[in-house]
C-alpha cells in the first residue's frame, strides 16, 4: 500500500464531499441539535444504535455525551443499544436480529428522547424498526445515513445523509457531524 497514494485520495475524497456537505445537512442538522438541547432540558435523553462501525459510532458519540467532547462540565444523557451482548443476543435468539435495537427503544424510550439511527445503507431493518419503535414511543426517530438515505428517507426526520457511495467515507462524515453536534449540545450546557 502506498500510504501518500491513499491519503491523497481520502483527502481528495473528503474535499469533494464537505463541499456539499454543509449546506446539504444545515436544515436537518440545526433541527438535530435542537432537538438534542430541548431534550436534555427537558429531563429526556438522547439513544443511538447502528451495525458493525456504526455500532462503534453509536458508542463514540453516546460516550461523548455523557462523559465530555471537549468541556468538563456535568454528565449528559445518552446511551449506545449496541453494548448490552446479553441483551441483544437473547433478544437475537429468542425473537430476531431485527428487533435487538427496537426492544431495547420499547423498554427505554419516552416521549421527548430523542433516538438516532446510523446506517450507511440506509437500509438495515433492525435500525429502520427501531425508528418505528421511537416514534410510536413518543421520541424523535432522527438518523445518520448515507448514499441515497434508503429506506430511512420517510422513517427518520432529522436526516442527515452523506450522498457518497462508499461506506468508510460515509462513516468519517458520520463522525465529523457527530463531533458537531457533540460540541453544539456540551455549548449548551458547559
Ligand atoms: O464498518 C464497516 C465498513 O466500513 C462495516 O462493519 C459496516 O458497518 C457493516 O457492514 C454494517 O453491517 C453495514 O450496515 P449499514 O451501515 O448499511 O446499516
Ligand atoms: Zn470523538
Amino acid at each position: 500500500m502506498d500510504i501518500a497514494q491513499f491519503f491523497d485520495k481520502e483527502v481528495e475524497e473528503h474535499a469533494k464531499l464537505v463541499q456539499t456537505l454543509g449546506p446539504a445537512i444545515k436544515e436537518p442538522f440545526l433541527r438535530l441539535c435542537e432537538s438534542c438541547r430541548t431534550s436534555i432540558r427537558q429531563g429526556g435523553k438522547i439513544l443511538f444504535f447502528g451495525n458493525g462501525g456504526s455500532a462503534a459510532d453509536a458508542q463514540h458519540l453516546a460516550t461523548e455525551i455523557v462523559v465530555r467532547y471537549k468541556v468538563n462540565r456535568r454528565a449528559l444523557p445518552a446511551i449506545a443499544l449496541t453494548t448490552d451482548t446479553s441483551i441483544l443476543t437473547a433478544t437475537a435468539n429468542d425473537f430476531s436480529f431485527e428487533e435487538i435495537f427496537s426492544r431495547q427503544v420499547e423498554a427505554l424510550a419516552r416521549p421527548g428522547d430523542v433516538a438516532i439511527g446510523i446506517s450507511t445503507s440506509g437500509k438495515s431493518p433492525n435500525v429502520l424498526k427501531a425508528l418505528e419503535a421511537a416514534r410510536a414511543a413518543g421520541a424523535v426517530a432522527a438518523g445518520f445515513a448515507g448514499r441515497d438515505g434508503g429506506t430511512m428517507v420517510g422513517c427518520a426526520d432529522p436526516l442527515i445523509i452523506v450522498p457518497s457511495s462508499v461506506t468508510a467515507r460515509i462513516q468519517e462524515m458520520h463522525i465529523l457531524i457527530g463531533h458537531m453536534l457533540c460540541e453544539a449540545i456540551e455549548a449548551d450546557f458547559a
